[in-house]
């Protein structure tokens, strides 16, 4: 089977600093990619660069076999991307904003009309389709980024960190979106810190740590040889010296000397 995404030896630097040490990795269609690893790792610089936002890399990334650099407006198209904490535009509601990003993609007017409607109201926001959006919470913000990131139901899905800010419905409601994205034949890459979650949406596990690969496989695979459960596999592959004293370290630092 043809990869859909295929990254070879991928390397960003900002300045002198290299974040991206040599980033190889192949997605076939249909997986749900769970990528993780720790702050400042490389994971967003990763889904930057697989968003078309990113462009002075060194390396290769095809998407559907089209050069990346060559082909950009056109494998724009076939993504959806659901950022952490974007900026969105509050002074618009989210019919306002919604119609928008589908003029972007060239979607018809009554289609995402038809599509954003349904959408919100899946996510309980029916009512609040007319409302600015700067009247809205963080949770309420996410839905609709949410929302906005697959209304041109895009091949492939590019989610950093979706979940932020969301109640636990609507974590259970974004975990079975993925799972249907998933039956649908989408592919899904998925970028947390929600170990709970990663285990248990995600049918293929890649690991970062300072720019580079270090652990890729099923959870049933990384079990085997690195801890019984995600949270271990990931300190045991990225915990640093020191790391079970930090939080002593922290408090001591406030003066408390009874931690
Ligand atoms: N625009 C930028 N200019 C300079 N350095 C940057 C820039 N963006 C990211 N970096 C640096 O690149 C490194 C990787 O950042 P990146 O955002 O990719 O990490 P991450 O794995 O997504 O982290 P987190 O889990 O905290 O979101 C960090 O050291 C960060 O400081």
């Amino acid at each position: 089977m043809q990869p859909i995404i295929s990254i070879r030896d991928l390397r960003k630097s900002y300045g002198e600093k290299q974040v991206l040490k040599g980033i190889n990795l192949e997605v076939y269609p249909g997986q749900i990619i769970g990528y993780i690893g720790p702050n400042g790792a490389g994971k967003s610089t990763t889904v930057k660069v697989l968003i078309g936002l990113l462009s002075d890399f060194e390396g290769e990334v095809t998407v559907l076999g089209q050069d990346l650099r060559k082909d950009t407006l056109a494998i724009k198209g076939l993504i959806g991307y659901v950022p952490e904490n974007a900026e969105i535009y509050d002074v618009l509601t989210p019919m306002e904003y919604l119609s928008f990003v589908g003029k972007l993609y060239k979607l018809d007017e009554t289609v995402i009309t038809e599509r954003a409607t349904r959408m919100l109201d899946a996510f309980g926001l029916l009512g609040n389709r007319d409302q600015r959006m700067d009247t809205f919470s963080k949770g309420m913000k996410q839905k609709v980024l949410i929302t906005s990131g697959l209304l041109h139901n895009p091949q492939i899905v590019v989610l950093d960190e979706p979940l932020s800010g969301l109640d636990a419905n609507a974590v259970i409601i974004v975990k079975e979106i993925l799972s249907l994205l998933k039956k649908e034949g989408k592919t899904i890459f998925y970028c947390s810190h929600m170990m709970d979650v990663v285990e248990k949406v995600s049918d293929r596990i890649v690991l970062i740590n300072e720019g580079s690969i270090v652990a890729d496989g099923t959870f049933e695979q990384l079990k085997q040889s690195e801890g019984d459960t995600l949270e271990k596999v990931f300190a045991n592959l990225t915990g640093k010296e020191g790391f079970s004293g930090a939080a002593d370290a922290f408090i001591h630092a406030l003066g408390n000397q009874n931690s």
